[in-house]
């Protein structure tokens, strides 16, 4: 398959241009292009960045399929402009073994809309005992290098610095959680002001920072590579500038949620605003937003957490934590990041797709939009304006905390090694 961007720009940069894709490729950028026998596609205005890549997405298959399949968070994917998610471990059975990553691999293969990388556990059953066969899953068809028990932290020090040494000899990362769980018992929503006033229990800011400054510490003890999950809070900011720094191999992701939502939005005590870790202050999230743009925080991270009805629509302290991310990430990055001047596409592009696909060591995604780089592209439309609608998206749950909102900006097409896997809002293939 063959097709012809006509009038597009790279990164949202300089003169627009003509982008031939044949045969997987990006084959010639130039201009007044021959179209050939390509499919042309009207590409004036838009911007062209490389697919992005989720190092973290729970698409609930194996055990929850009434909430998220393979097929169905795929589609998601493909519409928010993805080419490649991270499958977190924590379904039923969990990812801990060899053939649990592996059904998850070759499922997403059979659905063919984003290349689903399985997450591996860290702990068998994600108790935080016993490491999981880490070795074993690295070397299967799927070729794990992304260990995390998200959704749970690792407790243990001894557990987390034997997991760090493994991610050395493995080419790995640990990604952890990060929530010292003795600090969060209880914990309904962020210590401070806004839970005092709800009556909801505490959620402090130094359960993750005081996990995240142990496993820094131990990254540099054992020269393991960590990676933090979702940064929600100010002080993480400070301890990563700090391990940095230091020559610590540390990287980390901030959710969209953490970028715009504030623990202010609690006050209608609806579940969809209920997540881990839980919203925070606007001081943290101008921090977040800092710390992105500097590089501190090196990616976004969706944390798509798709849950049922009956999870959601019930008393806060009994609702399940997370909120779906796939279709509205690129949105909610130009409205808190583009819109603000904090970033501009080119950096959407390191924040979204590079640095992420470095992260999990992905060679052929992330990749500079040049000729001869894999066609793993997705096209934005950066004047778009649209309102989110759970019910519209392609994910089977609809616990968007964005309801009802309108955005900036919107993903137009998807290509997965040169194939158009959505187009204007439907999923192709
Ligand atoms: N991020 C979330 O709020 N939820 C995650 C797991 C978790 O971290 O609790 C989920 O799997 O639903």
């Amino acid at each position: 398959m063959s097709a012809l961007l006509r009038g597009v720009l790279l990164y949202g940069e300089g003169e627009p241009v003509d982008v031939l894709v044949d045969d997987g490729v990006i084959a010639r950028i130039g201009t007044d292009l021959d179209a050939g026998g390509a499919e042309v596609v009207d590409a004036r205005g838009k911007v062209l960045l490389p697919g992005f890549v989720d190092l973290h997405t729970h698409l609930r298959e194996p055990g929850r399929e009434d909430t998220e399949t393979i097929a169905t968070g795929s589609a998601a994917a493909a519409l928010g402009g993805y080419t490649a998610v991270f499958a977190m471990a924590n379904t039923d059975p969990v990812a801990d073994t060899q053939l649990v990553v592996e059904h998850v691999w070759r499922q997403g293969q059979a659905v063919g809309l984003v290349d689903v990388h399985p997450v591996g556990a860290v702990t068998v059953g994600l108790k935080g005992e016993k490491l999981a066969e880490l070795g074993t899953m690295a070397r299967s068809a799927a070729g794990v290098r992304v260990f995390s028990d998200d959704g749970h932290c690792v407790h243990d020090p001894l557990l987390m610095r034997r997991a760090l040494e493994y991610s050395k000899a493995l080419d790995a990362v640990i990604a952890q959680h990060a929530e010292e769980p003795e600090l969060t018992v209880g914990a309904q929503a962020n210590e401070g002001e806004v839970a005092s006033r709800l009556g909801l229990a505490g959620w402090p800011a130094v359960a993750e920072e005081a996990i995240v400054a142990r496993d820094c510490l131990l990254a540099k003890h054992t020269g393991g590579r960590l990676h933090v999950c979702h940064v929600s809070t100010t002080g993480t900011v400070d301890v990563l500038r700090w391990a940095k720094a230091r020559g610590t191999g540390v990287s980390a992701e901030v959710t969209p949620h953490h970028l715009l939502l504030t623990d202010e939005v609690l006050a209608s005590y609806d579940p969809v605003n209920k997540v881990n870790p839980p919203l925070r202050t606007s001081v943290d999230v101008q921090a977040l937003r800092a710390a992105l743009a500097e590089g501190i925080v090196d990616c976004v991270a969706t944390d798509h957490a798709p849950h049922a009805p009956q999870d959601k629509d019930c008393e806060w302290s009994s609702a399940r934590p997370g909120m779906l991310g796939l279709q509205t990430a690129l949105s909610v990055v130009a409205h808190t990041m583009v819109a603000t001047e904090l970033l501009d596409w080119r950096g959407v592009a390191r924040v979204m797709s590079e640095r992420p696909a470095q992260i999990a060591g992905l060679p052929d995604q992330g990749r500079p939009l040049a000729e001869g780089e894999p066609a793993n592209l997705a096209l934005v439309d950066p004047d778009a304006r649209w309102t989110v609608r759970g019910s519209e998206f392609a994910s089977i749950a609809a616990n968007t905390p964005f309801e009802g909102m309108e955005l900036p900006a919107r993903v137009v097409m998807t290509m997965l090694r040169g194939r158009i896997t959505a187009h204007e809002g439907k999923v192709c293939g």
